[in-house]
């Protein structure tokens, strides 16, 4: 009797549910296919389309009527849920074509109802991707230890975007023991085939640890000596394009702050190949075979080349005398970072000189590839609006009074309200990221929603900084769409001031941000920055344990650098806005469809 319910319970619960789900009236045109077939009646062909026509019709019926209803049924806030499967008209190929075709404004309707962000079910060509938009449920993401380990998308960019060779991803595939000092129980990988601990620990101790501060003023340096040999005049120089500027001048300062000078001086072109890298990443992401494209794969060659040569140099020349009084950097490895990767990631089974060249790219893009377009975009927002250049120009000066800008202590630069606002809302604006999360292990509970072990989750960053309902826009002066410098300053004397819309605060526990002792030191309560209570909502370095390393180095980067073009130049930008293109969407700040021709001089003191 007992084992008689136990084989009939889970059928009459897929039968039931099937009828729920409208699983079973999906799959109608297979009996009325197999019919016509059968009796081949005069016009077989007409009725057969006429058949998927209406099953098309029937399907799209069904799926939307379960995505409303699951949406207006009352569900409890820690129900832990499947997230609803947004509607498709044809099994299989599911929403895969409105997916492909335009990306960003399909996801943003697949992951709101009634304008406020939600989760759902995308399916294409029989797959199943979660996706989570609404905030209460990413901020639970980021907190979640079994989703800590970037590995599964890891193989991916490895594999396709940096051409690591499949015996090398093999280890990072077999990693199932997590990114912290002590493995995931059930793991039994050896400590030296670790790659996810090993690579986490030294990026963490050395962009976020120990080792930011003098990487921080190696680029400071790097970034001034560079500017002074531009020979910049307090006469007018035209230039051609402020995005070329600044991936040249800018982004060869961030290389050489962690790479060291010896890999620029010996490879010229290093710059110029990396950029070309950028180019091609949107075509290495959707697997274009090198056979049809072999353009796309040269510049990622002649990179992984470069830094094959360099490595042999730095061997050859490299002494325990060459580092700096501050124990970080040096001039042929550049710093203790790139030092730890030749001695730990060399150690790993099958690492040899080529994949480590490949993962080092992996590192200098992901140093640049964001960086510079965000610090470029600052500075044009700052030079676009004489009133808000004004005031940057202000504080600087009282900075420059107390310390000087070149000696300036880069946290203390951190904390400056409007040019951190400034850095905050460029992020918000153009950061259009893609997050992936996985357990491997066990289904995840996250609050109103879950995600059932071993299926993917997907969140981004584009949709929720675009998100009407949260972003403070002082009553539609500052749509969401705009730049507002000032959106991430809170001041204690205008309630409809900070980040978040006033409508927001209160609901699921949002509350106004607090100073944290910021306001001015006369006690004057001035305006201060601070993102708290925006956890799920701006995230363009992701979050949780996996959230980008080198964000504090990002930060003192484009504040820097904004302070001291503001500071020390006139720049004068001969277009008035910046229209990207969206295809790149996903994978970071998005492309410029065109040039930004400008003139620069340096000011007079
Ligand atoms: C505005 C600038 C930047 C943005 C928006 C950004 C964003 C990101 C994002 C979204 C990730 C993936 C996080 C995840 O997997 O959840 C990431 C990873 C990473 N970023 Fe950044 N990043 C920036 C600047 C930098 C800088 C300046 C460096 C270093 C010098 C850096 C180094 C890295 C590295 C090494 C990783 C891979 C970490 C890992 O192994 O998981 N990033 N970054």
């Amino acid at each position: 009797m007992a084992s008689k319910t136990l084989l009939l319970k889970p059928l009459t619960m897929y039968t039931s549910q099937s009828l729920k789900n409208g699983v079973i009236f999906r799959h109608l045109w297979i009996p009325a296919l197999v019919c016509l077939y059968l009796t081949k009646p005069n016009g077989a062909l007409s009725a057969s389309w006429v058949v998927l026509l209406i099953q098309t019709f029937l399907n799209y019926a069904i799926t939307a009527r379960s995505w409303h209803s699951a949406h207006n049924d009352k569900v409890q806030a820690d129900q832990g849920q499947l997230p609803p499967q947004y509607p498709s008209a044809i099994p299989y190929l599911g929403n895969a074509v409105s997916f492909a075709w335009n990306n960003p404004s399909f996801l943003s309707k697949a992951t709101s109802y009634n304008g406020t962000l939600t989760a759902s079910r995308i399916s294409f060509l029989g797959f199943e991707i979660f996706a989570f938009q609404d905030r209460q449920t990413i901020a639970k993401i980021w907190k979640q230890s079994t989703l800590s380990s970037p590995i599964s998308i890891y193989v991916y960019v490895l594999k396709y975007f940096f051409g690591l060779p499949d015996d090398v991803v093999s280890i990072y595939r077999a990693d199932n023991s997590g990114p912290f000092h002590k493995s995931y129980g059930g793991s039994n990988v050896p400590a030296g085939e670790r790659i996810d601990h090993i690579t986490h620990r030294d990026l963490l101790q050395s962009l976020g640890g120990p080792g930011r501060l003098p990487t921080t003023r190696r680029y400071i340096n790097a970034l001034s000596t560079r500017l002074e040999q531009q020979g910049i005049s307090e006469d007018w120089t035209e230039m051609a394009d402020l995005s070329e500027f600044f991936r040249d001048i800018v982004g060869s300062s961030l290389i050489e702050c962690v790479f060291g000078p010896t890999l620029l001086r010996l490879n010229p072109n290093f710059m110029k190949d990396l950029w070309g890298f950028d180019a091609s990443v949107p075509w290495l992401a959707r697997a274009v075979p090198s056979f049809l494209m072999p353009s796309v794969y040269k510049p990622r060659q002649n990179c992984v080349d470069q830094l094959k040569r360099w490595y042999e140099y730095a061997r050859d020349h490299f002494e325990e005398s060459s580092i700096s009084a501050d124990g970080d950097g040096d001039p042929f490895w550049g710093s203790k970072l790139i030092r730890r990767r030749q001695e730990h990631l060399l150690a790993v089974p099958k690492h040899d000189d080529d994949a480590l060249a490949r993962t080092d790219l992996g590192l200098a893009w992901g140093a640049v590839g964001n960086t510079i377009p965000c610090t470029m975009l600052s500075v044009f927002h700052i030079f676009k609006d004489p009133q808000l250049l004004l005031r940057v120009r202000t504080d600087m000066e009282r900075l420059r009074r107390d310390d000087g800008l070149l000696e300036v202590d880069p946290d203390k630069l951190n904390k400056e309200p409007l040019l951190s606002s400034i850095y905050a809302e460029t992020l918000r604006l153009y950061v259009k990221t893609y997050f992936m999360v996985s357990s491997p292990q066990a289904d995840v509970h996250l609050g109103k929603w879950s995600l059932p072990r071993g299926r993917i989750g997907l969140m981004n960053a584009g949709v929720s900084h675009m998100d009407k309902t949260f972003w403070n826009s002082q009553s539609g002066q500052h749509p969401v769409g705009s730049f507002w410098a000032d959106r991430f300053l809170t001041d204690p004397r205008d309630p409809q001031s900070g980040p978040i819309a006033p409508e927001a605060l209160g609901s699921s526990g949002v509350t106004r941000p607090k100073s944290h002792g910021l306001e001015a030191p006369q006690g004057t309560p001035a305006p201060f920055f601070s993102m708290d209570g925006t956890e799920g909502s701006w995230f363009p370095y992701g979050g949780g344990h996996s959230i980008c390393p080198g964000r504090v180095l990002a930060k003192s980067v484009i504040l820097f650098t904004s302070a001291l073009l503001a500071s020390n130049y006139d720049i004068e930008i001969f277009s008035d806005k910046v229209e990207m293109s969206t295809w790149r969407f996903g994978l970071g700040v998005g492309e410029l469809k065109h040039a930004l021709p400008f003139r620069i001089r340096r000011r007079q003191t």
